[in-house]
């Protein structure tokens, strides 16, 4: 039996009173495009802080690659990247020296990051940007270093969040291009969180999160059901997506 790149069987998570997530579980195929569509507050961002444990999951299970994220932590997140809402580089550093310091922290020997560093920067577009500091970069293309940042250990899955956020429209469509690019051409899965609409097609695997909990999971052509995903979403919801 092939293995999920991502299983998430009944997690649920609350902050004191209020219930960020209510009995979760969503599966992300291996070398397949998910998205997670949900309004802020939905509960998005908290499911990404548990499958990085930067929050602890106590209920229910996250299995990255097989690998329990309990039992297992360090095998889990070894096969896990992750391109956070916020900036994770250094912006007075150039990319290749973030990519190198990055490379380290996941135990990649001197020789090995050189060779990685050239392999990643070739799959985001960014080999001839390899020694421009991150500050001087576009918005677009910091957005596409973070990316090669997220592949430098050669992860199974990639977890982005609202990777488009604060972008203009063509830099948008690029990253999400870069994203659909490196899982046919370099066979990584992608959980794609996002409130956009316009970032998914009939052929992706939907994901949709509201008020914390799972409403439906399947081809966003057949959750559409011919009436398109921004009614459908409404009628699910009763809320308006972007
Ligand atoms: N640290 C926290 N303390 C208390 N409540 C929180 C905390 N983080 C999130 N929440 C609440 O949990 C729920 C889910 O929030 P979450 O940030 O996961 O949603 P989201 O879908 O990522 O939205 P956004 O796109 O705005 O980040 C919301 O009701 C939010 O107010």
């Amino acid at each position: 039996m092939v293995t999920a790149a991502l299983e998430i069987d009944h997690v649920s998570h609350s902050f004191g009173r209020v219930t960020a997530l209510d009995d979760v579980s969503l599966t992300v195929p291996r070398g397949g495009f998910t998205a997670l569509l949900g309004v802020n507050g939905a509960g998005k961002t908290t499911l990404f802080s548990l499958i990085t444990r930067l929050y602890d999951n106590s209920s229910g299970s996250i299995r990255v690659a097989g690998h329990d994220l309990r039992r297992q932590p360090r095998q889990a997140l070894a096969r896990l990247g992750v391109v956070f809402q916020s900036r994770a580089m250094d912006a007075d550093l150039s990319v290749r020296q973030n990519l190198a310091y990055h490379a380290s922290l996941h135990g990649i020997g001197r020789s090995n990051a050189a060779a990685r560093i050239e392999a990643v920067l070739a799959q985001v577009g960014l080999a001839e940007k390899s020694g421009d500091r991150i500050s001087a970069l576009s918005g677009g293309q910091q957005r596409r270093a973070e990316i090669a940042r997220a592949l430098i250990h050669s992860p199974d899955i990639l977890l982005l969040d609202e990777a488009t956020v604060g972008l203009d429209v063509k830099s948008r469509a690029e990253v999400l291009a870069l994203t659909r690019r490196l899982i046919a051409d370099h066979g990584v899965s992608a959980l794609w969180a996002t409130h956009i609409m316009d970032e998914i097609q009939p052929d992706d695997d939907l994901v949709i999160l509201h008020q914390g909990r799972v409403l439906r999971q399947g081809s966003a052509g057949q959750i559409a059901a011919g009436q398109g995903l921004t009614r459908a979403f409404l009628d699910l919801t009763g809320v308006a997506a972007a």
